[in-house]
């Protein structure tokens, strides 16, 4: 039979520990709401002791979300779970994590202590957080390098001391699958209290390995797994929720389930991804910007057979609204076909076989094919009467950022001035002001692609128009030339009745 898996969530608490990922406590009430509506069960919301903002992000979230247990973070110090129980006073239902390192390198080099001492300094710190909780987690920090047998026996102890959930982490990510499954295996076959507490992972992805040895962890008995939206986390990050989630959905031979609503995941991602400054790298499996998307012939040709030759999830599942075929020269007959049919051009035989050679031709030019492109392929032209070009951009600082734009819609010109928090704010709220096209701006990422001041920028944005995504391309040595590039772009895709029904 299936059992719950408790899916703790960290993105507050380790995923913050990224540099430039820190948020605000406004911001991390955002997010802890939107884990809330994502079906989190426990969300860790910070390190009370560590500052005066950290403590009042933990009291905050307590107040602000009612259904899953807020967890607070502390040492094995009595003046850091006393302060994680008092920013955790509001909380309906608050947990106090403690624990100590548990490895040869912690015990000897951090600590500068003896395996009895962490011992007693962890079941200490157990029993003192629960005069203030019933629920109280230990972690065996760098559990993963740890020798067995003190393993087994700390762990057997804080369980007595009182510990509700016992967390073995994989702090330096440096387990294979099977070794941490077998770490899991070996606390379930040797510590004869283990069934008092739940059993938790926290994969760290230093070699790559975090929700592969999270699932293995499962798979020998772990019911907590401790992970970050996108995968954020200290160094090479945390295991990642999306992927654990999806790896579970996928295989009903893991015996669990999870109450995460995945559709709701993607805007979880865009979300947390948004206000962390931390863009999601294009290939991430489950939430990347190319997770649905194909771009060679022979899977676009499959998957317009039958999506699942190429996609072993429905992109609904997880809340993207649908798979998407990007026109390449590695593309084939039937991707050009696809585009040419939600045009209106219907071509077959021989005079597809004409326009794909001619499409090849330009593919090889030209990274991204657009609508106009196609349509003059097959010797149709576009009604360009709401066709945009960019004629110009500038833009002055002097304290204040301020922008104009000049703009061509189809035989008009146009021409708007914006002030911004930067210049690419100032370019795009003028050419907003000129087109008011009433979209949002869902992403925005920006990449240098070589090295050095003279690097070109690469711009990717997506816009939401009646709840459809809309993609801008763009590259150019100035990056705010890309952006409003990237943006005219993309307002070029959206189709004129959609502007009406503005
Ligand atoms: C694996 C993890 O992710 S653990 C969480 C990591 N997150 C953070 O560290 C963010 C929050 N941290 C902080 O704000 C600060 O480090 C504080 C407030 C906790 C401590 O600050 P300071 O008192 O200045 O200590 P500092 O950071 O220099 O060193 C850490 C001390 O804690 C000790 N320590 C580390 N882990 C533990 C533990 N689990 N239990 C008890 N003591 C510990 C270290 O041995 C060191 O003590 P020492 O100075 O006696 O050698
Ligand atoms: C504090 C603990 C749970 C941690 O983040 C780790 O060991 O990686
Ligand atoms: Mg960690």
């Amino acid at each position: 039979m299936s059992e719950k898996l408790w899916i703790f969530d960290t993105t507050l608490r380790d995923g913050e520990q990224v540099p430039g990922c820190q948020l605000n406590t406004q911001e991390k009430i955002v997010v802890a709401q939107a884990l809330e509506a994502l079906g989190v069960d426990i969300i860790e919301a910070g390190f009370p002791i560590s500052s005066p903002g950290d403590f009042l992000s933990v009291q905050e979230i307590s107040k602000a979300v009612s259904n899953p247990i807020i967890c607070a973070l502390s040492r094995a110090v009595e003046k850091d779970i006393e302060v994680a129980a008092e920013a955790l006073k509001y909380a309906k239902k608050g947990r106090i994590h403690t624990g100590i390192g548990v490895s040869p390198f912690h015990i000897q080099f951090k600590l500068r202590s003896t395996p009895e001492d962490i011992i007693a300094r962890g079941v200490a710190a157990v029993k003192f957080a629960r005069r203030f909780v019933e629920d109280v987690e230990f972690y065996a920090e760098d559990a993963g390098r740890s020798e067995p047998e003190f393993l087994c026996r700390i762990i057997e102890e804080v369980i007595k001391a009182g510990a509700t959930v016992v967390n073995i982490p994989d702090t330096t990510g440096y387990c294979l699958p099977e070794q941490y499954g077998a770490i899991i295996a070996s606390l379930k076959n040797n510590v004869p209290n283990i069934d008092k507490a739940i059993i938790a992972t926290h994969c760290h992805n230093d070699l790559g390995m975090a929700t592969a040895n999270t699932i293995s962890g499962v798979q020998h008995g772990a019911r907590q797994v401790e992970v970050t939206i996108n995968g954020i986390g200290e160094r090479a990050g945390n295991t990642s929720m999306e992927e654990v989630v999806m790896a579970i959905k996928s295989h009903k031979s893991i015996p669990v389930y999870t109450d995460i609503d995945t559709p709701k995941i993607y805007k979880t991602s865009r979300l947390v991804s948004k206000l962390m400054n931390m863009p999601v790298q294009p290939n991430k499996a489950i939430v990347g910007r190319n997770a649905f998307a194909h771009s060679s012939g022979i899977h676009q040709d499959g998957v317009l057979k039958h999506r699942e030759n190429y996609e072993i999830i429905d992109p609904k599942e997880v809340g993207v609204d649908e798979s998407t075929i990007v026109l390449t020269a590695r593309s084939g007959r039937a991707a050009l076909k696809h585009h040419l049919d939600a045009l209106g051009v219907d071509l077959e035989g021989e005079e597809l076989r004409v326009v794909y050679e001619a499409f090849l031709v330009l593919a090889d030019s030209k990274r991204d094919i657009g609508r106009k492109d196609l349509l003059e392929l097959v010797g149709k032209y576009m009604d360009e009467s709401n066709f945009i070009e960019l004629e110009n951009i500038s833009y002055t600082s002097n304290g204040e950022i301020n922008a104009e734009v000049s703009l061509k819609i189809g035989n008009e010109k146009y021409s708007a001035t914006s002030s911004g928090v930067g210049p690419v704010d100032a370019v795009l709220k003028s050419i907003e002001k000129i087109v008011k096209p009433q979209v949002e701006l869902e992403e925005f990422l920006i990449q240098a692609i070589t090295h050095g001041s003279d690097d070109v920028a690469k711009v990717h944005m997506r816009l939401i128009k009646s709840d459809k995504p809309y993609y801008g391309f763009a590259s150019n040595n100035d990056i705010v030339l890309a952006s409003a590039q990237a943006f005219v772009d993309a307002l070029n895709k959206i189709p004129v009745k959609e502007y009406a029904t503005a």
